[in-house]
């Protein structure tokens, strides 16, 4: 398996760089593009640690070399959040950042599978769509939002508040990734019940906890080292799917089925081709109905400015 790193020098791709030097499958290939110079040091840095998977680092205007024979590309190229800022104001610049590195995806290995990090996710994967359609090379189950952060946090919290151990919690985050788009489905986690006011402080917290890091971290960032691993679970996820294993689920954003919006994050089943089969999101409480139905406006139209961007 070949995996790229688009962005790799930052706090994000760094950290994830590390979770797949050490854990990717022995005779994996890992090749790291940033444009920041230091990118190919990167790469000699990791490449010290003793695995069986070699990495390369480019750097530069071009990221094509970094991208030939990928099997997984993973994007979290592009800029972050600072305190007093929504994701939404991330566009002017990561929208265009977005779009030229995918356009090079379309040209050097279409038939990868993408996983775009950047934000606004609910926008930039709705760009990474036009511009595969453009190109002729569009394939709906191989592009993803990466939302595994949202899951991951939702399962931290779950078991925090509950007392559980975090390895037996299991929650499906449906929507999108910002604000009042993230539902996590509590009603649906086994073995656990919560009262009205803890489902509504819990759903809160999840779909603020980008900006509880934003704001802890003072002006240095957002999430990095838990994206990290979030990125990396659903990168693994993506390969052992590749690879024929079965009943791999993750949730993500995706040009789903979904009656609700054209993107909509949900769980899939993973497979040899990306997604196998879109799974049903099943029976939602009356407090998740109204949730999903009052995100769709702003769903919609984060994901109409991706496809006004692009045309
Ligand atoms: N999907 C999710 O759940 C999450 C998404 N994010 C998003 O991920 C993105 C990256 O975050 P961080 O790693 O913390 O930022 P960072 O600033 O540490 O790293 C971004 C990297 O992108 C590189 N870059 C900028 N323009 C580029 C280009 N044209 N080509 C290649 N590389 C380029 C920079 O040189 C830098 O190394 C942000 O947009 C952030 O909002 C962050 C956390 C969670
Ligand atoms: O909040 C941000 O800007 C970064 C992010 O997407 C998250 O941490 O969920």
């Amino acid at each position: 398996m070949k995996v790229a790193v688009l962005g790799a020098a930052g706090g994000i791709g760094q950290a994830l760089a590390l979770l797949l030097k050490t854990q990717l499958p022995a005779g994996s290939e890992l090749s790291l593009y940033d444009i920041a110079p230091v990118t190919p040091g990167v790469a000699v840095d990791l490449s010290h640690i003793p695995t069986a998977v070699t990495v390369k680092g480019f750097a530069g205007e071009d990221p094509s070399p970094a991208l030939v024979g990928a099997d997984v590309v993973l994007i979290s190229a592009g800029v972050a959040r600072k305190p007093g800022m929504d994701r939404s104001d991330l566009f002017n610049i990561n929208a265009g950042i977005v779009r030229n590195l995918v356009e090079k995806v379309a040209v050097v290995c279409p038939s990868a599978l993408i996983g775009i990090i950047t934000n606004p996710v609910n926008t930039t994967v709705a760009i990474a769509a036009e511009v595969l359609k453009k190109a002729g090379v569009y394939d709906k189950n191989r592009l993803f939002g990466v939302t595994t952060l949202d899951v991951i946090r939702s399962e931290t919290f779950i078991a925090e508040l509950k007392g559980l151990n975090v390895a037996d919690v299991k929650v499906n985050v449906i929507g999108g990734h910002s604000g009042v788009t993230i539902l996590p489905l509590l009603s649906q986690v086994e073995g656990v019940s919560f009262t009205d006011e803890e489902v509504a402080a819990l759903t809160k917290r999840i779909q603020n906890a980008g900006t509880e890091v934003v704001e802890a971290k003072a002006g240095g960032g957002s999430a990095t080292l838990s994206m990290g691993q979030a990125a990396f679970r659903f990168c693994m996820s993506l390969i052992r799917g590749l690879q024929g294993e079965a009943n791999v689920v993750e949730c993500a954003y995706i040009a789903g089925d979904s009656e609700y919006a054209p993107l909509f994050a949900q769980p899939v089943l993973l497979g040899k081709q990306g997604i196998e089969k879109i799974l049903a999101v099943g029976e939602l409480s009356a407090f998740e109905v109204q949730a999903r139905d009052s995100m769709l406006d702003t769903l919609k139209a984060d994901i109409q400015l991706g496809v006004d961007f692009v045309k």
